[in-house]
């Protein structure tokens, strides 16, 4: 029977694919299962300029482009029209990466076309005139590519041949071109490299190719995948996440960082299944994330990584807030936990009638109860600080100007107020259940053999706390999916403090697979450049982040008034719906709760269908900047950008009270509205009535 093996990058467009030509292409697929060699009508090419390639007829209009890999071994790379196909055909060569042993391909033809008409000369300063030939070929680039990227002297122009050249070499030159020092992309790779790699092998290269190149057992895989091909084509990794995900030891917790759209979830949702398949039954992963919403998009996710019923029932996936209830409520039958609006009420209340100081300017000033209530988030219960005596002399990390001892005094008075008050009425906050279930954890034995945590950036010392409590410090115990310029909440980790170490196992990726270049380039400029402090104490940087795709530049629409505004968001959503996205792929995000009920309710009444999650219906998803975390939109708009709106004068401590304070809060909300942007995969539309958003880049 002729092996087969069918490209990945054929299953999104089978996906649409009308149902009749699906047939049709099921019927040709289940010649190459069930046929030898010999049966096979498999036709050759005049001027192909790969001999290995082959094309089979589909129907009366479509054909399949086929590579044989050698010997009775086929991979069916794309079913297209006649024509199309054709012209695929003729121009593809597939190659074998000379240091990572997998299979390439390139657009032969369209390379030759853009060396003779776009580059004639050999420009004073090129853009990799820093790589040197040898370099060249330690990273894995063709030699027959170098004369033509030594004449490539912008970004543009590498661009524009992008699409032409083989992934793994475009992962190279684009790690060059944005400022990588050879070693550094050298060391992005070093983990892949193969050694004796054979280039003639087609055969071993495609099955050292598995985000590419699937081989099936045979027609029941087969119609498996492409029962869904969307969704199997969503979950296949890029070697470097396939190389952080399925290493077999981390010998302690592993980082891995990246920055929005790069893959981290996919990449952790990969490690969970890993780990799972190899646990006996009765042994657990613990998959968890940072609230309830997105924990119900990971077992979505998972259960289109894995049908298997015994991996799926060693996999937990559960919110990190929900987790700690439940290990709570198991001791504890009356426990609620407190509203946020009582919560807030509480800390007005301590506000009002709490103590007085002299602030910088010389006024007689109350501590706000954001300050008051941050203080106890952030130092006391951060710290687990249950005395006066405890909190006079404990560090404050991250909390802006220092407090002498006299106000110290004050500000645990109120807090201790507010805390006996929720005592009082029995109520606990997530914060402080978090920081129980971590101490009833600790006199009993971890419940999980391994942990995979996503949104880590923003959890608090007490959850992690709870998240260490519930494994077992040793191998493989924690993976844990941070992104520091996603951090929209205030807590200031330092895991090592914590018990988890992470030094030497930090993993870093780099490539945006969801937004298109443009937008990120936008979302990019949002954050004004500054380092963010990573989970491990250290400077992270955006250094080598860059997107693979291109599209249409985002728009930015200011209006007079809000109403003017609302229109033009209804007319753009409109359009959208009417080009065939479906309403759960397109997102609106505003900065208030206020601005996300007018436009629901404004969507609503022009008959475009809300989603709403109490009452279970579909539709656009409208919500605030915050919960928009972590999920992703065909089309975007983010709107009400305006001056007063953003940055939310509410979140921002005055610069006269505490300038450290007040740019930490800036900045945080620059990290909101980057969160907010990089939701949008292809389209991304920005909207403001009156004076635009300080925190709005100025084009250029
Ligand atoms: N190797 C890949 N090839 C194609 N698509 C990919 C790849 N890796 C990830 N994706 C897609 O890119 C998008 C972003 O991935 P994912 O949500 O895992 O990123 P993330 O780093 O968790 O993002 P964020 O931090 O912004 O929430 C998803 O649609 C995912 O399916």
């Amino acid at each position: 029977m002729a092996e087969l093996a069918i490209g990945l990058g054929f299953l999104p467009a089978y996906a649409r694919l009308q149902r009749r030509v699906q047939r049709a292409v099921d019927a040709a697929i289940g010649k190459f299962a069930e046929h030898t060699h010999a049966g096979l009508h498999l036709e050759r090419l005049a001027g192909a300029r790969d001999p290995h390639i082959r094309t089979i007829r589909v129907d009366q209009f479509y054909r399949g482009v086929v590579l044989c890999l050698g010997g009775d071994r086929y991979a069916l790379l794309d079913v297209l029209p006649h024509e199309d196909a054709i012209a695929f055909a003729v121009s593809r060569r597939f190659t074998v990466n000379q240091v990572l042993g997998v299979l390439e391909m390139r657009d032969q033809a369209g390379i030759e076309e853009f060396a003779g008409n776009e580059l004639p000369q050999r420009p004073s300063a090129a853009l990799f005139d820093h790589v040197s030939v040898a370099d060249f070929a330690r990273l894995g680039v063709d030699e027959d590519l170098v004369p033509l990227l030594r004449v490539i002297a912008t970004d543009q122009q590498l661009e524009s041949l992008a699409g032409r050249l083989p992934e793994a070499q475009l992962d190279v030159l684009k790690g060059l071109a944005s400022g990588l020092p050879v070693a550094e992309v050298w060391a992005e790779l070093a983990d892949r490299i193969v050694s004796g790699v054979d280039t003639d092998d087609l055969l071993t290269a495609a099955h050292r190719t598995p985000e590419r190149i699937r081989f099936v057992s045979g027609p029941m895989e087969l119609a498996a995948i492409l029962a869904h091909p969307f969704d199997v084509w969503r979950v296949f990794l890029h070697p470097t996440q396939r190389d952080v995900a399925y290493r077999a030891t981390y010998s302690g917790p592993v980082l891995v960082t990246g920055s929005a759209g790069t893959g981290k979830t996919v990449t952790g949702l990969h490690r969970a299944v890993f780990l799972a398949e190899r646990l006996p039954d009765g042994q657990k992963v613990l998959l968890t994330t940072f609230t309830r919403a997105l924990a119900d998009a990971l077992t979505r996710q998972l259960y289109r990584l894995t049908t298997d019923p015994a991996v799926r029932a060693r996999i937990d996936v559960i919110s990190v807030d929900k987790l700690a209830y439940e290990i709570v409520a198991r001791d504890n039958r009356r426990l609620a936990v407190a509203d946020s609006e009582v919560v807030d009420q509480l800390w007005e209340a301590a506000a009002k009638t709490g103590p007085t100081y002299l602030n910088r300017a010389g006024q007689v000033t109350t501590f706000s109860a954001a300050f008051l209530r941050h203080e106890w988030e952030q130092v006391v219960l951060a710290q687990r600080l249950s005395t006066i005596e405890a909190y006079r002399d404990a560090p404050r990390r991250g909390r802006g100007a220092g407090l002498r001892a006299a106000q110290r005094e004050q500000v645990w008075t109120a807090i201790d107020a507010v805390v006996r008050e929720l005592a009082r009425r029995r109520l606990r906050t997530h914060t402080q259940l978090a920081d129980e279930a971590a101490a009833i954890l600790g006199r009993g034995t971890a419940p999980y053999q391994h942990l995979v945590v996503d949104e880590g950036q923003d959890l608090h010392p007490a959850q992690w706390r709870l998240l260490r409590a519930l494994v077992a410090p040793g191998p493989n115990d924690m993976f844990l999916l941070a992104d520091p310029y996603q951090r929209i909440y205030d807590s200031h980790v330092s895991l090592a403090q914590l018990g988890i170490e992470v030094r030497g196992r930090t993993r870093r990726l780099t490539v945006n697979y969801r937004t298109t270049h443009e937008i990120l380039d936008l979302s990019v400029r949002v954050l004004d450049g500054d380092p963010a402090i990573g989970l491990d104490g250290r400077d992270d940087t955006l250094r080598g982040y860059r997107s693979i795709t291109r599209g249409g530049v985002p728009e930015l629409a200011a209006h007079g008034s809000r109403d003017g505004e609302c229109e033009a968001l209804i007319e753009r959503v409109g359009t959208w719906l009417e080009q065939g996205v479906e309403p759960h792929a397109v997102g609106v995000a505003a900065r208030t709760g206020q601005l996300v009920k007018t436009v629901s309710r404004i969507l609503g009444e022009a008959h475009i269908p809300v989603a709403d999650d109490k009452r279970g219906t579909d539709g656009v998803r409208v919500a605030t900047m915050h919960r928009m975390k972590g999920l992703e939109f065909q089309c975007l708009a983010v709107v009400g950008l305006e001056a007063g709106v953003l940055p939310a004068p509410h979140a921002l401590t005055s610069a006269t009270e505490d300038p450290h304070a007040h740019r930490q809060d800036l900045q945080r909300e620059r990290c909101l509205l980057f969160v907010a942007l990089t939701r949008a995969r292809d389209v991304l539309y920005l909207s403001h009535s009156g004076m635009p958003s300080p925190l709005l880049p100025v084009s250029r």
